[in-house]
């Protein structure tokens, strides 16, 4: 398959400047800023990003699930009024009717349309059959293992001949080698001029699934709200090799661009001069003081406490995507640095990751003590002795939502308390200052926010 640069086919589908934003617990909480997005006939794309980038609100916007706040959605250059009559869509957890047998569930969308009973049932068996469920038409979803049951939601999808298939994460709640399976499977039809579609748009967090099967990958950042990062086009033939260079060359080259290191998006631990750090500019990565002090201790163990991510992740039996909350947020703490798809201890983390307890602590509170969120907690207990997590919760609800603010609160908590700068009970829901840590906070910087 060739790239759509190179040949250039008609635009199906396309997103014009679109914004979504939601109505969060106090005003409306963006969530994406300004999408242009053409998807062309004859590719695949995917929609790369981090949880919370919006790469689902952005496929539900392209499939006219829900409207977006501005701009325009046109389906062969028409504007979409409500659902887009072009696509449908394959979701994470299968979404089948338990009620109905196999057959019945790839009728469903059929019936929709309004297409007589036998049509439906002779293009219901089409559909079963090209997806590899033969002798399954009678079966329930509850018989069918995770794998048949994705196989029923793409069947239920293709039966409609869509001209662009949305997927919503479709492997990720499958085992990897059911997933590897039915990927290969997918990837054969698309090949061979089977798959009844003219296009696909995929939204994944998984880098290597992106790139073995995807013509290009749209990488969408989170901060502050869900936009384009970068576009890779992937000319490579297929079937794909994910130990080829110039596959790992190019999953290299996204990791880098989702872990932030790019000439335009400055680093996490490095924000741009004007822009000071504050807990609603720089969330909290979701990681906790025990996956941080575990991962430093593993890269203390390699030369030079260097070791190429991917690699790393390989070595942990973990994707690359769940390492990076947590490479995040060695970054930000300063423990780690990412350079050249390589991950390595910073000085402090190197001291971090050999340290006893009582040091750990110290070192962990001079460098917690710059995470904008753990700075207001502490700067207000310095003040205020003791402090309603309500008062956080105030704070942050401009700027995420209540679920968000949790994580955000939980997270810094976590490390608050084992830096030792403060303590939080639970069924008070109340901080209290540490009696320690003025002395810890004039040990580390402090260049976060002033409550
Ligand atoms: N219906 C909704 N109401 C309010 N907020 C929402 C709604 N749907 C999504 N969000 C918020 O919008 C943001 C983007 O969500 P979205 O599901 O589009 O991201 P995503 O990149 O697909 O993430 P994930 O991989 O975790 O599914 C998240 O912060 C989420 O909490």
């Amino acid at each position: 398959m060739t790239t759509t640069a190179t040949t250039n086919p008609p635009v199906l589908l396309a997103a014009h400047d679109v914004t979504k934003s939601y109505a969060g617990a106090d005003g409306e909480l963006p969530v994406l800023g300004g999408i242009d997005l053409d998807i062309h006939e004859g590719e695949i794309v995917a929609l790369l990003g981090k949880s919370g980038s919006g790469k689902s609100t952005l496929l539900r916007c392209l499939a006219g699930l829900i409207p977006a706040s501005s701009g325009s959605v046109t389906y062969k250059g028409e504007e979409l009024k409500g659902a887009n009559p072009g696509t449908a869509m394959v979701f994470q957890t299968f979404a089948l009717l338990p009620w109905l047998t196999v057959q019945q569930n790839v009728e469903l969308g059929l019936e929709a349309k309004g297409v007589g009973p036998r049509e439906r049932a002779e293009a219901a068996v089409q559909a079963i059959d090209l997806i590899g469920l033969d002798g399954f038409e009678s079966a329930y979803p509850k018989e069918l293992s995770g794998g048949m049951r994705q196989r029923v939601g793409f069947a239920r999808a293709l039966v409609v001949e869509p001209d662009v298939l949305m997927m919503d994460e479709p492997f990720s709640a499958l085992d990897v080698l059911t997933a590897e399976n039915l990927r290969g499977e997918l990837m054969e039809l698309w090949e061979s001029g089977q798959f009844p579609t003219k296009a696909v748009v995929l939204v994944t967090h998984n880098i290597e699934e992106a790139v073995l099967m995807a013509d290009r990958v749209v990488v969408l950042g989170s901060r502050p709200y869900g936009t384009i990062r970068e576009t890779f086009d992937v000319s490579l033939a297929r079937p794909r090799d994910r130990q080829s260079p110039d596959f790992e060359r190019i999953v290299d080259a996204i990791y880098q661009v989702m872990t932030g290191r790019t000439k335009d998006t400055p680093k996490l631990s490095e924000p741009a001069p004007a822009t000071r750090r504050t807990p609603a500019n720089t969330p909290l990565p979701e990681a906790s003081v025990d996956g941080l002090s575990g991962l430093a201790e593993i890269l203390a163990q390699h030369p030079g406490s260097r070791c190429d991510f991917a690699d790393l992740a390989d070595e942990l039996g973990l994707e690359v995507d769940d390492l990076l909350p947590l490479v995040d947020a060695l970054e930000l703490l300063g423990l780690a640095e990412v350079h050249d798809g390589d991950l390595f201890l910073t000085e402090r983390g190197t001291a971090f990751a050999g340290a006893d307890v009582q040091d750990s602590k110290k070192l962990f509170a001079e460098a917690a003590i710059d995470a904008p969120l753990v700075h207001l907690i502490t700067s207000t207990l310095l003040r205020t002795g003791t402090q309603q997590s309500g008062f956080f919760r105030d704070l942050l609800a401009h700027h995420y939502t209540s679920e968000q603010i949790e994580q955000q609160l939980e997270t810094a908590t976590d490390w608050g308390r084992y830096a030792e700068l403060f303590s939080y009970n639970a069924d008070t829901e109340e901080y209290r200052l540490d009696e320690e840590a003025g002395l810890r906070v004039a040990a580390g910087t402090g260049t976060g926010t002033e409550g």
